[in-house]
């Protein structure tokens, strides 16, 4: 079973207007309310590729009770804990660029991080666990390494899609896959990444260090795949684009799905790439249909160190 782990949900809120003036009334016409957070959105595309997975995490108020009916009508199983604290609420505006104010994410007690770690207790050897999102500077790194050193014991494949301090340490970990955007693999080392062959590079060094599998998203250039023995370059599809959130979970969420299926890294990753490219062309994420349609425009290569 899959499982995804959102420490920090959102409703998108999701608008589109032909310009946007800061400072302005600006009046729109054409909104959305997804649900979202990344590991919510990996639980959304998982479920339309044909995953049954289980969404876990932190969800409070009118807007959680709104995120767990909307997967609940996808048929998405959840097990959220209840916040005492409204979820909060994103704003993705879209006009000639996109601009996003993101909220901070709850405040999680004590007894509130055991609660997930008994969750986390039960799932089974060769289980997956999706740990994606912000990850609240209120919460000790000691609470994240817990989780990770769980996972090991119970033979559980982390995958990690995050960001911050929690990520630096959870990088450590040795997890089974991360998904950093060239940003994000900057970002824990300190460095800016501005071409392809720095981000195989500084993947190399994450290999060595022990995360075993690296995806790194590079937008409409596509991505690249780093492990022990393999590296990839994908070329993204073109397109016109409509909404890039969620693009980075849909990316991730290909690739499990076929990687669970026990189809190789070169098949998973142009799945991954595929999926990525389908949500960035549209309002919401990907359909199965909209993956498949843009597969044979993946252009994969090998590249040999
Ligand atoms: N402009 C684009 N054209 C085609 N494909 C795109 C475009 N932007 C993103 N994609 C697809 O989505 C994948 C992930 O994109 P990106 O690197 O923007 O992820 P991200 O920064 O993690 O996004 P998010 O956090 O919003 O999910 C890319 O590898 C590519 O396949
Ligand atoms: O604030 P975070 O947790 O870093 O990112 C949250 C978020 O921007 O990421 C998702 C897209 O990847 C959105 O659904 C959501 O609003």
């Amino acid at each position: 079973m899959i499982y995804t782990c959102t420490i920090t949900p959102s409703i998108d809120y999701t608008t589109y207007l032909s310009s946007f003036l800061p400072g302005e009334l600006n009046r729109t016409k054409e909104v959305y309310y997804y649900p979202g957070g990344k590991g919510i959105n990996v639980s959304r595309v998982l479920k339309r590729l044909g995953e049954d997975n289980t969404a876990l995490g932190f969800v409070g108020g009118f807007t959680g009770e709104y995120i767990k009916h909307f997967l609940e009508q996808e048929n998405i199983k959840t097990e959220f804990i209840d916040t005492e604290e409204i979820t909060r609420i994103n704003v993705k505006i879209k006009a000639d660029q996109e601009t996003e104010l993101n909220g901070p994410g709850p405040m999680i007690a004590e007894h509130q991080q055991q609660e997930l770690l008994s969750k986390l207790q039960h799932l089974q050897k060769g289980d997956w666990l999706v740990l994606a999102g912000s990850l609240p500077e209120t919460i000790p790194l000691s609470f994240y390494k817990e989780i990770a050193n769980l996972c090991r014991q119970l033979g559980i494949k982390i995958v990690l899609d995050t960001s911050g301090p929690a990520f630096n340490e959870l990088v450590k970990e040795r997890p089974f896959l991360i998904k950093p955007n060239e940003h994000e693999l900057g970002d824990l080392f300190d460095t800016t990444i501005s071409s392809k062959e720095e981000a195989i590079h500084y993947a190399k060094k994450l290999n060595e260090l022990g995360v075993e599998n690296i995806i790194v998203s590079l937008g409409g250039d596509g991505a690249i795949f780093v492990s022990n023995d393999t590296i990839l370059e994908a070329k993204a599809p073109k397109g016109k684009v409509v909404n890039t959130v969620g693009a980075g979970d849909s990316l991730l969420s290909g690739f499990i799905s076929s990687y669970a299926k026990g189809q190789g890294v070169p098949t998973a990753f142009r799945y991954g790439v595929a999926s990525g490219s389908a949500t960035a062309f549209q309002t919401d994420l990907c359909k199965k249909e909209d993956v498949e349609a843009l597969i044979d425009q993946v252009q994969l290569k090998s590249i040999k160190e």
